[in-house]
């Protein structure tokens, strides 16, 4: 298996990630072909690769002359359905997944479109936390299937975990460190166990910061600025929620509390109560902060979410 031998690669799932890996493998000088089962992300991905593209021009090859944004975005063609999807499949090396980090939604689209793929195609991945050998088996061809665990954001951030797991043949797994490393990333190999080696540190932590956050402990501004400067972090743990997404800050830990049962990871009432005020982060416009885009415009002050007493919250009256 060649990793020169890429020319196009198929995303599946055009939110937050997907559109992160799709300018990714546009700046190796791939072709993508995209499809979202919400047709409104056709758009707002096209937005959000042009703008990543934009970013890499200027931080990465702002010398060079050759690296033209428009051309890259000429490589990608997206499709509305899942039939034009799996034409245009035919033609690719590579397919990725980043739809929602749910293993039972993850588990019926690779069984339905793995066995309508091309032979040689390799399957990755980008999921956070789930169980890859149990996505390998759904798909019908464990060998070909590779955990590729990307950060956020992915076209700025060199690290990608590749999971191994029992099934996997050397070739694919050795095919996607070369392919990931042909990218410009720092790939390193991790262990399929639920939060592989980043989210089985990270979730308890954040969550840890939430509880304290409800317990009135501490102010988002403080708890990142804490972190941050003391411990070198590039952001603060409230800063890096809003960029992921409180939903998916829901979906993995709650993932990760049902194969595991760590009560760490159950995720706090914040949480819950955050969604149901649609406060998802960036993507919403409010979360920890309140967002113009990608700008900060002022921190929020949480003192309502302060749980004092529990006889309030769960409104008995004396
Ligand atoms: N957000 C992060 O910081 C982050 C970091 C690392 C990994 N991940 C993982 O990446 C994956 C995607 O996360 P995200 O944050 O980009 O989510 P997102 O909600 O931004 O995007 C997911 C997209 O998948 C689409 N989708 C859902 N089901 C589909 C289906 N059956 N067919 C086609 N499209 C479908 C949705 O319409 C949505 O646009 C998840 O597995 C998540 O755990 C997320």
């Amino acid at each position: 298996m060649d990793p020169k031998s890429v020319k196009k690669v198929g995303v599946i799932g055009l939110g937050k990630m997907g559109a992160d890996w799709v300018a990714n493998f546009l700046e190796t000088g791939f072709e993508v072909i995209g499809y979202d089962a919400n047709t409104e992300m056709f758009e707002r991905s096209r937005k959000q690769v042009a703008g990543d593209l934009n970013w890499l021009k200027k931080k990465k090859h702002a010398d060079d002359a050759d690296f033209d944004v428009d051309a890259c975005l000429a490589k990608y063609k997206i499709v509305e359905t899942e039939d034009a999807f799996v034409a245009e499949l035919q033609s690719c090396q590579i397919f990725l997944e980043a739809i929602f980090e749910d293993i039972t939604l993850k588990c019926d689209m690779l069984q339905n479109l793995t066995p309508k793929m091309p032979a040689g195609i390799v399957l990755w991945s980008n999921t956070s936390s789930l169980s890859v050998l149990t996505m390998a088996e759904a798909c019908g061809k464990p060998e070909m299937f590779v955990g590729t665990h990307g950060m956020n954001p992915v076209h700025q951030m060199p690290a990608v975990e590749v999971v191994r797991h029992k099934k996997v043949s050397n070739e694919a797994l050795q095919f996607t460190v070369d392919v990931l490393t042909l990218m410009g990333k720092k790939p390193f190999v991790a262990t399929d166990v639920s939060g592989f080696w980043v989210n089985k540190h990270l979730m308890p932590f954040m969550f840890e910061a939430y509880r304290a956050l409800e317990r009135g402990e501490v102010t988002v501004a403080d708890g990142d600025w804490g972190l941050k400067g003391s411990l070198g972090h590039p952001q603060g743990v409230f800063k890096l929620s809003d960029f992921i997404g409180m939903d998916t800050m829901y979906r993995v830990g709650m993932s990760m509390y049902l194969a595991t049962q760590d009560p760490r990871l159950y995720p706090p009432l914040i949480v819950m109560r955050m969604i149901a005020r649609n406060e998802l982060g960036v993507k919403t416009g409010k979360g920890f902060y309140e967002w113009d885009g990608f700008k900060i415009v002022k921190e929020r002050d949480f003192s309502d979410l302060v749980i004092k007493d529990a006889n309030k919250l769960i409104m008995i009256k004396e």
